[in-house]
């Protein structure tokens, strides 16, 4: 009997790899990988695929290098890799500004390595499976990423040091910009929600009025990577209209009963809808209703999943599916009363609290992913040939790009500008100076993110029509356009307010008396 062995190595960027037990499944077939067997097949790989590819297979299947292998574009000496394309990151990373210092250049090199290395390779798998590892919430706290998520961060409470050796008293608004645009860079709304979705939302209130007692059971557990928190403020008739919750807590002495609440108009309303985060949560931050309707009678409590009468179920959503999106329902649950969160009643107040920086944290994410088209579609447009030449070479291509890329830089400035001012005043003023504009900014950002979703979909062709390939993240962020527009403030209500809200604060701080 006769015995053939086929042995095949290529070489792809310096690296070599053997591919001999990888033919029988290389999704592009067993023929093109053994025509280039024993050859530099650099071209043709990066001709189909993106660099993810190897990311993901790489480790498995190199059995040396060549050349300059590990050199990487290393630009000032801190082991940080600039995109390769122009806009591909914001204009500070390679030209001068006055917002950044030396602290902030280390923490966005070590989010960096850490996205780099921990989620990007893996976005498009955790994708499909709807759901992260649960010990990437443990690495993403050993890296110091859970605790620069967040609004506040409480030095004493937090198990593990910020990213980039970054103090928490030296932590200013451009550390949150740098923090959760490297992030972002992974290019899944789903896996960032996934790791911060709910820690940004739902951890805030209890730093900020939670007693000892709930701050020490909750806050490190969840900064530390070993319990998941979120926020569910959501219910099928109450979104961006929080003040119309109806979910109702009673008060039954040393505890309250959270269930539906049967009001004037019977309707019942157990459920609460949406929650990012919850269908993996031990913690669950809920507003309740208290007191009287309106915004004066809402309570926030902490509800533990261990708590009898707690479920959760995974919602089917048309994106960010590894981020747990739940509708949660609470049936008799008795709830302590050391698990009121601040005092009653007060609770519309602690969320509004939060609202500046979860809006900015959605515009920071947004603005990533529409930059996320800009450099895909610049890597594409490059190798990509129709007619006899390269996309790029295409006017309509360049004019597409074109006005992508002014709407991300322009957006990019007026967050920078944000932060600015958000560094310049206490927090109080914020609330009230600030909240118009980040309004509007939020729209800013989502429809720019849904523009650039639009075009680079177009410029990627069928391959943005498929799931995974060089169309991977391009698929993905499509679909995960209306998961930014509308939560944390739909659109049209954002706008409405930022008009509202700026003109009543510039009557009250600037306009002359008449
Ligand atoms: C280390 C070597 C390689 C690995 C790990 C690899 C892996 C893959 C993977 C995972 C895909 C699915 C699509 C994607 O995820 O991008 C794919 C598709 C493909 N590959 Fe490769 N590949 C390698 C080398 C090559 C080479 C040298 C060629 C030569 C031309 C090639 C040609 C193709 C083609 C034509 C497709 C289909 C593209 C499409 O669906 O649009 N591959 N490869």
């Amino acid at each position: 009997m006769g015995f053939t062995a086929t042995f095949s190595w290529i070489i792809v960027h310096d690296k070599v790899y053997d591919v001999t037990k990888f033919l029988k499944e290389h999704p592009g077939g067993k023929k093109v990988l053994l025509k280039a067997s024993g050859t530099d097949a650099t071209k043709q790989f990066d001709a189909f695929h993106n660099k993810g590819v190897l990311d993901q297979y790489g480790p498995g299947l190199q059995i040396g290098t060549i050349g300059s292998a590990d050199a990487d574009n290393d630009q000032d000496g801190d082991n940080w890799t600039v995109s390769p394309v122009a806009f591909g990151d914001p204009m500070w990373h390679t030209l001068a500004s006055p917002y950044y210092n030396d602290s902030h250049r280390a923490l966005r090199t070590a989010v960096r390595s850490f996205v780099d290395k921990e989620l990007t390779p893996y976005c498009h798998e955790w994708d499909e499976a709807k759901q992260l590892p649960r010990s990437m919430f443990k690495k993403a706290a050993e890296a110091g990423i859970l605790a620069a998520v967040i609004q506040n961060i409480p030095k004493d409470l937090c198990p593990y040091d910020l990213p980039g050796g970054v103090k928490v008293e030296d932590f200013d608004p451009f550390h949150g910009i740098v923090t959760m645009d490297e992030l972002s860079r992974c290019g899944s709304g789903g896996v960032v929600w996934s790791i911060c979705g709910g820690l940004g939302i739902g951890l805030p209130p209890v730093i900020q009025h939670g007693s000892d007692y709930l701050k020490k059971k909750v806050v490190p557990a969840c900064l530390g990577g070993d319990k998941v928190i979120c926020l569910a403020i959501t219910e099928p008739t109450a979104g961006s209209d929080v003040a119309g919750l109806k979910c109702e807590a009673r008060d039954e002495g040393d505890h309250y009963i959270v269930n539906a609440r049967i009001g004037p108009d019977t309707f019942l309303s157990p459920i609460q809808k949406w929650i990012t985060n919850g269908v993996y949560a031990d913690f669950f931050t809920v507003a309740v209703r208290t007191g009287e309707n309106g915004f004066n009678g809402i309570s926030l409590l902490l509800i533990e999943r261990t708590m009898p009468g707690v479920s959760t179920r995974q919602m089917k959503c048309s994106g960010v599916w590894p981020s747990g999106t739940a509708y949660i329902t609470f049936e008799d649950v008795h709830v302590p009363k050391e698990n009121l969160i601040g005092k009653e009643n007060r609770g519309f107040k602690y969320i509004m609290q939060n609202f500046n920086h979860e809006r900015m944290g959605i515009v920071i994410q947004a603005n990533r992913f529409a930059r996320v088209c800009i450099e895909e579609c610049l890597i594409y447009a490059d190798k990509r040939r129709t007619f006899g030449k390269k996309l790029i070479d295409h006017p309509v291509i360049r004019n597409k790009l074109g006005h992508m890329i002014r709407q991300v830089e322009a957006t990019h400035a007026w967050m920078e500008a944000m932060a600015y001012q958000a560094q310049q005043m206490p927090e109080e003023e914020q609330a009230i100076r600030l909240g118009g504009p980040i309004a509007l900014l939020k729209a800013q950002s989502t429809q720019t993110f849904e523009y650039c979703a639009r075009e680079a979909a177009q410029i990627f062709g069928g391959l943005a029509y498929t799931r995974g390939g060089q169309g991977e993240k391009i698929e993905r962020l499509y679909r995960e356009v209306r998961a930014y527009a509308i939560p944390g403030g739909s659109e049209e209500i954002m706008i409405d307010l930022g008009v509202r809200q700026s003109k009543k604060v510039n009557e009250f701080f600037n306009a002359p008396k008449l």
